[in-house]
């Protein structure tokens, strides 16, 4: 099998890779949906750097879970179509990574909007004052 590709061809069929899971993967469309949500939530609330990059790292831990996990699923699929309870197994524990994701992400996001309204809750504001970018 001809295996050798230059690095646009590589970044080509990720890029195709990842418009195919958008397309067929009803999970994600959810996802990318909240994903846009977060952004206006951020955008209006004018979000700090820091607080973007939290957003924009636990959105991406979301959004590549639910792909590993969909690609777990074919290959399951692929592998053995029938019904068997190795399979059921393989296909829930690889549902738990997105489980995790999302459940963490909801609540990264939740303390993010509470320290906005209420920072003397969690005290973000000062370990964030702590926190050089640059
Ligand atoms: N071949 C199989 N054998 C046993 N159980 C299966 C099999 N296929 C699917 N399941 C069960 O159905 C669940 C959903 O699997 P499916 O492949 O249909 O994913 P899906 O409907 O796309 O779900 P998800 O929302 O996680 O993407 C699995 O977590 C598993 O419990």
């Amino acid at each position: 099998m001809k295996r050798s590709h230059n690095i646009y061809k590589s970044f080509y069929f990720a890029i195709m890779g990842l418009l195919i899971a958008f397309k067929e993967e009803r999970n994600l469309k959810i996802q990318l949906t909240m994903f846009f949500l977060l952004l206006a939530i951020g955008l209006i609330l004018r979000f700090k750097p820091i607080e973007w990059i939290i957003v924009l790292l636990s959105s991406s831990i979301v959004i590549v879970s639910e792909i590993i996990n969909s690609v777990v699923e074919r290959i399951m699929d692929y592998i053995n179509p029938e019904f068997d309870d190795r399979v059921k197994i393989i296909k829930d524990m690889s549902a738990s990574f997105v489980l995790i994701a999302c459940l963490f992400s909801v609540i990264i996001f939740l303390i993010l909007i509470f320290n906005r309204f209420f920072p003397y809750i969690f005290g973000l504001n000062n370990s964030f004052k702590d926190i050089k970018l640059t």
